[in-house]
């Protein structure tokens, strides 16, 4: 409805792409300005990824010779960068090469060994739930198939079914509340989706609760809606998009609109989540296709290819990029495009939201809490360590004396700043509160990831603000100087935020980039020069 006064514009005109052989033999005399000797004399093309152990490692030769020239560069190993690597191995484009600065595949899906030198267990700091699995034959979730195709031991967990609830005074059955903002965010997400089939314009999910009446006031009313709303898009209700927030729900969860199911399962796996993507790479990725503990600088692009710089100062180049990175990233300017974007593109980079979601883990010597999933926890401030998870339980990890709990958006940037003790005693204090009969052991561990601080994310995974309009989102995915490509959760329309969105958009941005290789050029994603959408007041006669 946005697009209807856009211009749109191809990037450029197909027809003046220069072949294939032309932008090869230009690229090579540049690399070969670049010194590639010098190059090879710093051994960047002996270097050997480094898995970790428990990693499967690449085994596969390639056909081909090592060369810093690619027909395809992928900037970033998460389940963006593999899927797309896998999409292009499909159709038979091996000339690519996985540029990743951790010494892992799996960016976002990221598992850590947590717990006393005794008790450790393999938990995940990033990813952990596949959310929506298949109903009957309806579309499954790729994430779910990777998971089925790898034996993942994984566990359902029960969002709504198995919950405690407390406040500062300690447990109080809430639980009227708590089943009152369920039956809200349905409505919500119901009422959203009818606002898109009429075609009214977006507005903050704070104004589709006020619309439907729910206001909450009471800290056990704030609470619940917390965690309808918060917990899961990992922003506030007012920095939300009504409506892209309903069609992220519902293309997840609910099949009637084209989701998959409404199951959220959980991976206990011990290989850690992102083995099921790192087997799945194992199988057609050969070495010299992936570069690990390679930090990308620099990204310098025109019409005639790419050139990419790493922080040790080597060079490599391509006729195409895929740039994988998080939003976060690119709005923190870690990397640095030369030339800069251009305006439409970094309008919508900025346009788009990040939120943040810190799972804080504390191992006691023993279990001294509730027996459900889940616990809730009120306080007077919004968002104050509100939801506590249990893995000390049958199906997770008995025995294991772990529980966690999960902070979002600001508060999470809050906590980014204070340093680990302070943190631990804010948790410790909300524990007592929670108990306020029992002696609270001292923690054998505490950790918790800063996700935000973190040059290679900055952040947890996108939200989508009301102010961003399909247009921005269009010049989010969109191709520049037709060399330029960027994918990744961020750029997904229907599941932003989530590993199958990633997974949606590798596949995505690949197909296309094959479609570029095989016909020797293409004119790439199409972008809105300038994004208009009906105006809040009229210039004229407001101000005049
Ligand atoms: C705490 C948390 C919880 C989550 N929970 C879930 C969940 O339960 N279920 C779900 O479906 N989704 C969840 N998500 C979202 C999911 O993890 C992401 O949507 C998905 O992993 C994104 O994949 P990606 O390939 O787009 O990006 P990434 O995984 O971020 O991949 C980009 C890669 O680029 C690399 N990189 C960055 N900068 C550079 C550089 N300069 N040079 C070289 N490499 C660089 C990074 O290391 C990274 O590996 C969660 C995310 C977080 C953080």
């Amino acid at each position: 409805m946005h697009l209807r006064s856009v211009t749109v514009i191809n990037d450029a005109i197909a027809s003046s792409i220069p072949t294939l052989t032309a932008s090869f033999s230009l690229r090579l005399l540049f690399v070969r300005i670049l010194g590639l000797s010098v190059l090879f004399g710093l051994g960047l093309f002996s270097r050997q990824p480094q898995f970790t152990s428990g990693i499967a490692i690449p085994t596969k030769q390639s056909h081909f010779t090592d060369t810093n020239d690619f027909q395809v560069l992928i900037l970033g190993g998460g389940v963006t960068g593999v899927i797309a690597a896998e999409t292009l191995h499909r159709r038979r484009i091996d000339n690519f090469k996985i540029i990743e600065a951790r010494p892992t595949l799996g960016g976002r899906m990221k598992s850590f060994s947590f717990g006393a030198a005794s008790r450790q267990y393999v938990l995940e700091l990033g990813a952990e739930w596949i959310h929506g699995t298949q109903t009957n034959n309806g579309p499954s979730n790729p994430i779910y198939d990777l998971a089925r195709k790898n034996n993942l031991s994984i566990q359902p967990n029960h969002y709504r079914g198995s919950m405690t609830t407390y406040d500062h005074t300690g447990q109080v059955d809430y639980m009227k509340t708590f089943n009152a903002a369920v039956e809200n965010f349905a409505a919500l997400t119901v009422a959203g989706g009818d606002r898109i089939q009429r075609g009214l314009m977006d507005a903050t999910t704070r104004s589709g609760y006020a619309l439907l009446d729910a206001k909450p006031i009471t800290p056990h009313e704030v609470a619940s809606e917390y965690y309808q709303f918060d917990w899961e898009y990992a922003q506030a209700p007012e920095q939300s998009s009504w409506l892209a927030s309903s069609w992220a729900n519902n293309f997840t969860f609910n099949c009637d609109q084209g989701g998959f199911s409404t199951d959220n399962l959980l991976t206990t796996d011990q290989r850690g989540f992102a083995s099921i993507l790192q087997s799945e790479a194992a199988e057609f990725l050969s070495e010299e296709q992936v570069l690990l503990n390679a930090t990308v600088k620099a990204i310098k692009y025109s019409n005639d290819g790419v050139s990419v710089s790493l922080s040790d100062g080597t060079s490599l180049s391509a006729d195409y990029v895929l740039v994988t990175f998080s939003l976060g990233v690119l709005q923190h300017n870690d990397v640095l495009f030369e030339p800069a974007l251009p305006r439409w593109k970094s309008e919508a980079i900025h346009g788009m939201s990040m939120g943040i979601y810190t799972k804080i883990f504390l191992q006691f010597p023993e279990k001294f809490w509730f027996d459900t999933e889940f616990a809730l926890y009120a306080d007077h401030k919004r968002g104050w360590y509100p939801v506590w998870q249990s893995l000390d339980m049958d199906g997770f990890f008995p025995g294991s004396g772990i529980l966690f709990v999960t902070v979002t958006g600001d508060f999470s940037k809050r906590i980014e700043s204070l340093s680990d003790e302070v943190v631990k005693a804010e948790v410790l204090a909300v524990l007592h509160s929670m108990y306020p009969n029992t002696t609270i052991p001292e923690p054998d561990a505490f950790y918790f990831p800063r996700w935000q601080s973190d040059p290679l994310y900055r952040g947890s995974y996108s939200n989508w603000p009301s102010s961003f309009l399909k247009g921005h989102h269009t010049n989010l995915r969109a191709t520049v100087e037709r060399r330029l490509w960027f994918g990744g959760e961020a750029t997904s329309f229907k599941y932003y935020g989530y590993l199958h969105g990633a997974y949606y958009e590798g596949q995505k941005m690949a197909e296309e980039i094959a479609h570029c290789v095989e016909d020797g050029g293409c004119a790439g994603l199409a972008h809105v020069e300038e994004v208009s959408s009906s105006r809040p007041y009229d210039i004229a006669a407001d101000f005049m």
